[in-house]
């Protein structure tokens, strides 16, 4: 019988501590922060999750109200109502220790968008992923899934209605369990489907990130890319038995860092058709609803996302389209676009 600590969505399986793998091991937890995320021993299927919100009844409404849904998940929606708002970050503090991380930081995530986040290292990018993912409590301000707020990882339990998930930047699988495994880890554990229809489905999902014959490895025998595909095709897995398909937002902290040129091109596809695969295929609301990537790397910039935020000191000092992003006055932003050593950026 296989039995954890606690469980949470999909994407964020990193936080959960499995006592037993799928044939009845014992294994160790995958990690001291995971197990100490966890201690409280209790089911959270809500790390990732949000307050029940009927985006499909939503969406429908705003059909009747003669408002587009996107036909392209390229095409954001931008209901005058605000309706479209999936996640809203409203003045957000966070500090660590002594250290203020976060000073204020609003922004939206629409319904279809592809937003990147960029800024010098140490900013509070990681951070603000974090909170938006109910991992970590602001210290001031609020975080609001689609419209409703976000108490936090343990209050916010049994909810439903979007999905966060979040691809940390280490892929962070379970070093003790196969791709199988890893990948299948919370159908086998939350869903009804058969181990066969579970086993099916993770290779049709690790076919889709390009990886075949690899669902018996362990992670220690893949390379770094293939380790961040996994994850990917972690994030993306869901129970295609259920009718109703809960959207979701993919939050994805640097998936292309440490990765070759060639690799990180195939990721940032592999990121893009995801996004786009569910509402293509269905014609209706698509799976992953919309996404946010955290990156340093101009190509991920380039190929991977629509909109910018910058991230400096800890407040969002702009935000504009990526074909904006080059040609910007601002000198903060020109700065970092030339990596200048020479402006108001001082390392
Ligand atoms: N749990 C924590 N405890 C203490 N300090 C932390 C914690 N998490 C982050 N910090 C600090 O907060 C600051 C922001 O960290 P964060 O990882 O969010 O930055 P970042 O912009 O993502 O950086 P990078 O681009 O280098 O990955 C850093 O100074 C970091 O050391």
């Amino acid at each position: 019988m296989y039995r954890s600590a606690v469980c949470c969505s999909n994407t964020c399986s990193t936080i959960l501590a499995p006592f037993w793998d799928y044939s009845g091991r014992r294994v160790p937890f995958p990690s001291s922060r995971s197990w100490g995320l966890c201690s409280s021993g209790r089911r959270i299927l809500c790390a990732c999750t949000a307050p029940p919100r009927n985006l499909r009844d939503e969406l429908a409404s705003m059909e009747r109200n003669g408002l587009n849904i996107t036909e392209s998940l390229g095409a954001v929606i931008d209901a005058k109502d605000g309706t479209d708002v999936l996640i809203e970050c409203r003045d957000v503090h966070k500090s660590f220790g002594e250290k203020q991380v976060l000073r204020g930081v609003s922004f939206k995530i629409r319904h279809g968008e592809a937003v990147g986040i960029i800024g010098p290292s140490g900013t509070g990018k990681s951070t603000i992923l974090k909170i938006m993912a109910g991992l970590l409590a602001p210290d001031k301000g609020e975080v609001l899934i689609c419209g409703r707020k976000r108490c936090g990882l343990v209050d916010d339990d049994g909810i439903a209605g979007l999905r966060i998930g979040l691809v940390f930047q280490s892929a962070a699988l379970f070093d003790s369990l196969t791709v199988r495994e890893n990948v299948g880890f919370q159908l086998y554990e939350n869903s009804r489907m058969q181990r066969d229809k579970i086993a099916e489905l993770v290779t049709e999902n690790l076919a889709a990130v390009g990886l075949k014959g690899v669902e018996d490895r362990m992670p220690s025998e893949l390379s770094g890319g293939m380790k961040k595909r996994v994850a990917l095709a972690r994030s993306i897995i869901y129970d295609n038995t259920k009718e109703e398909i809960e959207p979701e937002v993919l939050l994805y902290d640097e998936p292309t860092a440490g990765l070759d040129p060639i690799a990180s091109t195939v990721v940032e596809d592999l990121i893009r058709s995801v996004h786009l695969k569910g509402e293509k295929s269905t014609r209706k609301l698509g799976k992953i609803a919309s996404y946010v990537v955290v990156t340093h790397q101009h190509s991920t910039i380039n190929r991977a996302v629509d909109r910018l935020l910058f991230l400096y000191e800890g407040r969002i000092v702009w935000e504009g389209m990526t074909h904006e992003f080059g040609t910007s006055t601002n000198p903060i932003v020109k700065q970092f676009a030339s990596g200048s050593l020479d402006g108001p950026i001082r390392y």
